[in-house]
């Protein structure tokens, strides 16, 4: 699904990703861990199309991600309030995603429905803009959007970070089944060891910028890192 071939970025000289080789299956459920400045957001820029490489490539779907559009129709992001348009209320942007997808107001109405336990009547059918609502529910409207139009792989950074204990337990049963029914790809960056070795079945450790663990998540993983970060 994702190959990753030669990438770095630099910044005034400073390498902050560096990534000789990377395969990403379709299908596979991608944790990245790694701590602050570690490179994480970087790479899933890149990723995304969102910050041109210093060196190397990201292929999808065997296409490099800069010379061709295709992979914005199967690729889902959500990685900070950026992605969101804050001067409008949630219904009018998920309005605006859902006609870049060709929804009907009923394919509108279907796909939000599914997502009525995990708004928790804070989000639809309220006159407040996105900028109004809190870091938590801007995070589910940004990831709720991320979901439409079936993507095939979905990127999220941090999706855990600010949101309640009942919505961490609700987003991990919406991406385990978004990997089980539809063969999703995910690609999770999280600084939450917990979740992330819960949700993906890959974790990929990254220290200034370079990989330092690429393993398949096992009974013993979560200690694994944890006894890493605790070092
Ligand atoms: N536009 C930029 N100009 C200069 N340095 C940058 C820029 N963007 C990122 N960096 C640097 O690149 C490094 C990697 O940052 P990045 O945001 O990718 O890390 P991260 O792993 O996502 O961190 P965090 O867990 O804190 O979100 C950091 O040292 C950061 O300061």
């Amino acid at each position: 699904m994702i190959d990753v071939k030669k990438l770095s970025k630099s910044y005034k000289g400073v390498e902050v990703v560096n990534i000789p080789e990377m395969h990403i299956a379709k299908g596979e459920s991608y944790g990245l861990v790694g701590n602050n400045g570690a490179g994480k957001t970087t790479f899933f820029r890149m990723i995304l199309d969102l910050i041109r490489p210093s060196t190397g490539e990201v292929l999808s779907k065997g296409v490099n991600v800069q010379n061709n559009e295709d992979w914005k129709y199967y690729t889902g992001s959500f990685l900070d309030e950026s992605f969101l348009i804050d001067y409008l209320t949630p219904d009018e942007y998920f309005e605006f995603i859902a006609s870049l997808h060709n929804y009907s107001k009923g394919d509108l109405q279907e796909f939000l429905n599914q997502f009525d336990d995990l708004f928790n009547d804070e989000i639809r059918g309220k006159k407040k803009y996105i900028r109004d609502l809190s870091k938590g529910n801007q995070k589910k409207v940004g990831i709720v959007a991320a979901l439409m139009g079936n993507p095939e792989i979905i990127l999220l950074d941090e999706p855990f970070a600010n949101l309640d204990p009942t919505t961490q337990i609700r987003l991990k049963e919406i991406l385990r089944k978004l990997k089980k029914e539809k063969d999703v790809t995910l690609m999770i960056s999280s600084h939450d060891l917990s979740h992330v070795t819960e949700v993906c079945e890959r974790i990929v450790l990254l220290e200034k910028g370079k990989v330092q663990k690429d393993i398949q998540t096992s009974e013993t993983t979560l200690k694994d890192l944890e006894d890493y970060f605790t070092a």
